[in-house]
């Protein structure tokens, strides 16, 4: 087994790929091994979706961290659901057109968790 940070190096290398409706999803093996890797995400609901909830300190870092996800969510043509309070911010991540999870959800979960390293 390689060692996690090469495997999350390997994925922060990557790029969302265009999926056209009707893509298929991965299969749950997939899933759990790279959750494995990705600190604080989780597949709450029957793996249609990652799920992983940032908090801060006040506003201006959950806003400073909202206004970075939307930024690389159209850099990477990917966009996840997300939902901010005062000091938090949950994101949820699924690939629409494959109406499950693909390596376009594990790749962005991959990047939003470096947004903060
Ligand atoms: C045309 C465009 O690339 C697609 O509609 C993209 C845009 N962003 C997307 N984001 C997400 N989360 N799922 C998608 O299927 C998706 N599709």
């Amino acid at each position: 087994m390689s060692n996690p940070n090469a495997l999350i190096q390997e994925l922060l290398n990557q790029h969302c790929e265009d999926m056209p409706k009707g893509s298929k999803s991965i299969i749950i093996p997939t899933i759990e091994s790279n959750l494995s890797i990705l600190d604080g995400w989780d597949a709450p609901l029957n793996y249609a979706n990652i799920v992983k909830t940032f908090t801060f300190k006040n506003y201006h870092q959950t806003i400073a961290f909202v206004n970075a996800v939307t930024w690389l969510a159209n850099k990477e043509d990917h966009h996840p659901k997300i939902c901010f309070d005062y000091n938090s911010c949950e994101i949820t991540l699924t690939t629409h057109n494959a109406k499950g999870l693909t390596m376009n959800d594990i790749i962005m979960a991959a990047k939003i968790n470096a947004l903060l390293d």
